[in-house]
């Protein structure tokens, strides 16, 4: 089990404490004890609905109310790096979020510990009241994941690999057979059923992906970067099924390196920078009458004033 952050904040440092980073700031609100906060600028929106209490008693998952994902306090370290550093949001149910981020800010982590893929340092995840790390079994039937580097039976076609992620949640053959048709179709992969994974390109990797995640009909999909490597007629296409999927009920979580995409796609959005979340809410919220690559830009830094060294701008 994990630990529960308590009302008075985190528990008692690890067995060694790490040395603060010399770029941390010091901060009393740091989730993960001796390390200390990021020094990220202030938050634009009050982290999505946070500070709320879950509704007790979290009873039914369709209990209205009841956040499809609520995570808090969860916290990472990989060695002496600090991956995440108390990140708690409440994705609604029905919403479609986007995460967004600079490289290495920590979204793959956060996504792992709340899909039940990466053991937390500290925190907890909910899925529809469902505590990921207590009551795994329950809580992944709730979800469907596309996870960033996870390896998948290669070795199979792409009609076996789906089948077998069917088959493996519990649904009967013939509803297998039936999806499993209906989804290759969808993703425009009828072509490529009888051909193994390993020789996907990377584009078809990620589509089949997304069919074993959907497969058992979750309630909730967490994709991570999933229009990576896709191109724009598949990425449209997907859209339109993650749309329908949302207006059905459904919720989708989404990280994405697109802002344009999070933009046009998503009505909800947390940022995140150093393992932190930086600013959450709606996404008119958060761009707060800006572009979301300009709020962006904004709250994370990073940009580069000059125009790269001479020797690349002299032929
Ligand atoms: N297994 C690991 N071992 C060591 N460090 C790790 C591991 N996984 C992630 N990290 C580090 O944790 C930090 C957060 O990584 P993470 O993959 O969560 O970032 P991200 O926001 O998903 O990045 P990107 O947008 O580049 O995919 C990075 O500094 C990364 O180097």
């Amino acid at each position: 089990m994990t630990d529960p952050i308590p009302p008075q904040g985190i528990p008692q440092p690890s067995p060694q404490p790490t040395a603060a980073p010399a770029q941390f700031a010091a901060g009393a609100d740091s989730a993960i004890p001796g390390a200390e906060a990021a020094p990220v600028q202030p938050t634009a929106v009050p982290a999505a609905d946070a500070a709320q209490a879950i509704p007790a008693p979290f009873g039914g998952h369709s209990a209205p109310g009841v956040p499809a994902m609520e995570i808090r306090g969860l916290a990472k370290r990989f060695g002496e790096k600090i991956a995440v550093n108390g990140i708690s949001l409440s994705i609604p149910q029905g919403s479609f979020y986007g995460l967004v981020g600079p490289n290495g800010a920590g979204k793959t982590t956060t996504l792992s510990m709340a899909t039940g893929l990466l053991r937390p340092e500290f925190g907890t995840a909910l899925i529809y009241g469902v505590d990921m790390w207590e009551n795994p079994v329950e809580a992944k039937r709730l979800v469907g994941n596309l996870a960033d580097g996870v390896r998948m039976f290669d070795r199979l076609t792409g009609q076996q690999l789906v089948t077998y992620h069917g088959l493996l949640s519990g649904l009967d053959a013939e509803t297998v057979a039936t999806r499993t048709t209906d989804l290759l179709g969808l993703l425009d992969l009828q072509q490529a059923a009888n051909t193994l994974v390993v020789d996907y390109s990377a584009g078809m990797t990620k589509k089949i992906a997304l069919a074993c995640a959907m497969i058992h009909a979750p309630r909730l999909l967490v994709l991570d970067e999933p229009f990576e490597s896709v191109d724009p007629v598949s990425a449209a296409n997907i859209r339109d099924i993650l749309h329908g999927y949302v207006a059905g009920g459904g919720t989708v979580i989404v990280s994405s390196h697109s802002m344009d995409l999070v933009e046009r796609m998503c009505d909800h959005v947390a940022v995140i920078a150093a393992g932190r979340v930086v600013a959450a809410g709606t996404v008119d919220e958060v761009r707060a009458g800006s572009t979301l690559e300009d709020r962006f830009v904004q709250l994370v830094g990073g940009r580069h004033q000059q125009e790269g060294p001479e020797w690349l701008r002299s032929f």
